[in-house]
């Protein structure tokens, strides 16, 4: 399995609620590269992340669904987390190991998300990430998750690198 970009993050970005490795209380996703050839094309089937993540009871909006703010962070940090993957790879950093403290951190400028169906509670929640532009520090990812199979919402995540500000803060 690729390694996550997550378990790469320096310990000062590892507190994240959605992706940090060190917020016990947080969602702690996981986001990696994927080459499974469901991609039309070698470019499309490289720059194809996942992000998988089984929600819990404390994220019901109503009974039987999943929270749309629960959506929208899973959709978030795989977006950023997307954007580390592709920027730490065009830099020309291998990620060695399972861990490590050598990714490109990223934090969302921007989030869209659209609920296509009511997110069913109980199956695994699957985020495919397309890798739409990078700009120098700018990168754009087109993510689309599923549950059974089924699209249950889309999104579009902007992501800058992270300011030094952010990066000393806390
Ligand atoms: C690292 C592990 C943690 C993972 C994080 C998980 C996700 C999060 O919750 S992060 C927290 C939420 N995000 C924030 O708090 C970010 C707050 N915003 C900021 O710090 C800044 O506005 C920041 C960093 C986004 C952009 O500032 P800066 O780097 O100075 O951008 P700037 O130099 O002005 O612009 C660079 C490019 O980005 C574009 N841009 C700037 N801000 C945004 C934005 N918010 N949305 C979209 N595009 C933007 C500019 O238009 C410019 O584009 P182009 O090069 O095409 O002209």
């Amino acid at each position: 399995m690729e390694p996550a970009i997550q378990d790469h993050y320096p310990d000062d970005a590892a507190a994240c609620y959605g992706c940090g490795r060190l917020n016990d209380q947080g969602l702690q996703l996981k986001t990696r590269w994927v080459s499974d050839g469901s991609g039309e094309t070698a470019t499309e089937t490289e720059s194809a992340t996942e992000t998988v993540f089984t929600p819990r009871p404390e994220h019901t909006a109503m009974p039987g669904f999943v929270y749309g703010g629960l959506v929208a962070s899973v959709i978030d940090c795989s977006g950023t987390g997307s954007a580390s993957l592709a920027a730490t790879r065009d830099r020309g950093i291998d990620l060695v190991g399972e861990t490590g403290s050598d990714a490109v951190r990223f934090v969302t400028g921007t989030l869209e998300v659209r609920y296509q169906r009511p997110t069913p509670m109980g199956p695994p929640l699957v985020v495919r990430g397309r890798i739409a532009e990078v700009k120098g520090r700018k990168v754009t990812v087109e993510l689309t998750m599923t549950a059974n199979g089924e699209t249950v919402a889309t999104g579009r995540v902007i992501a800058l690198e992270a300011p030094d500000t952010m990066r000393a803060a806390g």
